[in-house]
């Protein structure tokens, strides 16, 4: 098996290549709203370079009332926070090319986080930055429903799980959703 590393650089070359043939958008489908009543704060995040754009789920979560947090990183050692952001707020830039919050929003506990990734397996492990942004947000809010958004061509057969690592719920695709 490659290790994290060596398929982290092929994914997101795969990514990269199959963003560049347009993919269709990653709609909202009844499987994902069926989850909202359920969530007061949804997590979405805005993309980077090639990755899955959340857009539409984040749109049908503030159709159905939820509250948006995105994260907010300020280094690579420090924990990520979920700030809270309306659509008429500005974003900022924050290191490797994102666009956060303002740093003094507040900070909400998530109830379901889209999450982005760079490969994810059938048993929806999932392989990030290599940060652990991520894996340590779902060790701190364990409750929430942990949604994986990603192209289709991101799904690997089996990925290298660590101790840490915590499944994912379901993920939506291009092509539709995907569940244990
Ligand atoms: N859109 C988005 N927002 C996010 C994340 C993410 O993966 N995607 N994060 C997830 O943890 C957190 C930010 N953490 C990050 C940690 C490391 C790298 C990183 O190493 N980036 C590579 C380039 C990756 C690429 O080419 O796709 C780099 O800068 O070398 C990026 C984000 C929170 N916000
Ligand atoms: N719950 C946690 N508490 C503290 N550190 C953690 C936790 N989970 C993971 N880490 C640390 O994060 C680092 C990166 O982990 P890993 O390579 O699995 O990241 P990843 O799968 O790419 O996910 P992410 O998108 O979250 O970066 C590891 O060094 C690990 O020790």
């Amino acid at each position: 098996m490659l290790d994290k590393r060596a398929l982290r650089a092929r994914m997101r070359a795969a990514r990269d290549a199959f963003f560049a043939t347009s993919p269709p958008p990653i709609l909202a489908g009844a499987e994902f709203t069926a989850l909202l009543p359920h969530a007061a704060t949804v997590a979405s995040y805005v993309p980077i370079g090639s990755e899955a754009d959340p857009m539409w789920l984040a749109r049908a979560a503030v159709e159905h009332g939820c509250a948006i947090v995105l994260p907010h990183v300020t280094s690579r050692a420090d924990p990520i926070r979920f700030l809270a952001w309306d659509a008429e707020d500005d974003l900022a830039p924050g290191p490797y090319g994102l666009q956060q919050p303002h740093h003094a929003s507040p900070a909400l506990a998530p109830d379901l986080v889209l999450t982005p990734l760079v490969a994810f397996d059938s048993a929806l492990n999932r392989l990030g930055q290599g940060a652990g942004h991520y894996d340590r947000a779902f060790a701190e809010f364990p409750n929430a429903v942990r949604i994986g958004v990603a192209w289709s061509v991101q799904q690997v057969d089996t990925l290298p799980a660590d101790p840490w690592d915590m499944p994912l719920h379901a993920i939506a695709t291009e092509t539709g959703w995907i569940t244990r």
